[in-house]
């Protein structure tokens, strides 16, 4: 039987420090706020909202969402965009991936204000997540992965960990990050040969693949650690679930993450980090506490 490797704890201890900075914010008249734009209605990007309109109360932000049909133009998310950047209320603004195919996400992404970029969609964020300079902020999800690793006390120094996905929202960045703190890194995705094989490779496994049960039993051993970031839809059992099949996977090794409950937990939580970053920022009381 595993350890469950539970978001709770994490995000909890998080939060505590959070609302201490968001009296500290208030006392000087400014409300932190944090701008969530959505287009259409993915189950999973329904879960993250949930997730951090809850998780935002809970710390004291103002959340201001901007909801726009699945059909809306590249014009109008535009316009949106732009109204965000020019509110000086507002200072981080959180757009959830991806973006339906007829919007050219990689422009969305180019028009939002870098210092309002609380979840690295801007190439300015994401190069100072790959290169380890600069001041952007990571990708929410990428900086819970690492958050829960070092909650749990789990060393990464000289430890084999294998990536499975290498998108940039969450793949990319967090092998990245994991090779700042002297982990040896695998990347693995669609055409890696004998995915089962490298992954029992490991001492971590971080699957961030986006597909339910890309791994199973095959793919692990006792003594280690899987991060399941996966947030899929499950139309038949009408639930969310990893990536993981966590029925075969959860006896066999020493510890695992549940979905819900796990990093999706803790995302909400770096997210609020980031925004009483921002609104630190914005009001010139800079207090980075980013990792
Ligand atoms: N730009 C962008 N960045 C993302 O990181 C991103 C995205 N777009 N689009 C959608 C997916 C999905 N995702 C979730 C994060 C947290 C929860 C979360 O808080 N889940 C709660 C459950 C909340 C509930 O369902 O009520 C939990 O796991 O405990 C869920 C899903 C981030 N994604």
């Amino acid at each position: 039987m595993a350890a469950l490797l539970k978001g709770a704890s994490v995000a909890k201890a998080i939060t505590a420090e959070l609302v201490e900075r968001e009296r500290k914010l208030e006392s000087l008249g400014v409300v932190p706020t944090l701008a969530i734009v959505r287009v259409g209605e993915r189950e999973d990007d329904l879960s993250y909202e949930r997730g951090a309109l809850k998780r935002c109360e809970k710390v004291g932000i103002s959340c201001r969402r901007f909801l726009l049909p699945a059909d809306v133009s590249q014009e109008e998310l535009l316009r949106v965009v732009a109204e965000v950047n020019e509110d000086p209320s507002i200072h981080g603004c959180l757009m959830f991936r991806p973006l339906p195919a007829h919007l050219k996400e990689d422009m969305v992404a180019a028009a939002l204000l870098p210092k309002k970029d609380v979840d690295s969609m801007t190439s300015a964020s994401l190069l100072s997540t790959l290169s380890g300079l600069g001041a952007g902020y990571a990708p929410c999800t990428a900086e819970a992965v690492l958050a829960i690793l070092d909650h749990y006390g789990i060393d990464l120094d000289g430890a084999n960990v294998v990536v499975v996905g290498r998108s940039l929202v969450i793949g990319k960045p967090v092998a990245s990050m994991l090779l700042a703190r002297n982990a040896t890194v695998t990347a693995c995705h669609t055409h890696t040969r004998d995915l089962a094989d490298v992954c029992r490779r490991a001492d971590v496994v971080v699957a961030a693949a986006g597909h339910a049960c890309t791994l199973g039993a095959d793919a692990v051993r006792s003594g280690q650690i899987i991060i399941d970031v996966g947030i899929n839809w499950d139309a038949q059992a009408k639930k969310l679930v990893g990536d993981v099949d966590f029925e075969a996977v959860e006896p066999l090794v020493d510890a695992v993450t549940p979905v819900p409950g796990g990093v999706g937990a803790v995302t909400t939580a770096i997210l609020a980090r980031h925004v009483i970053c921002a609104a630190e920022e914005a009001c010139g009381h800079v207090v980075r506490t980013m990792q």
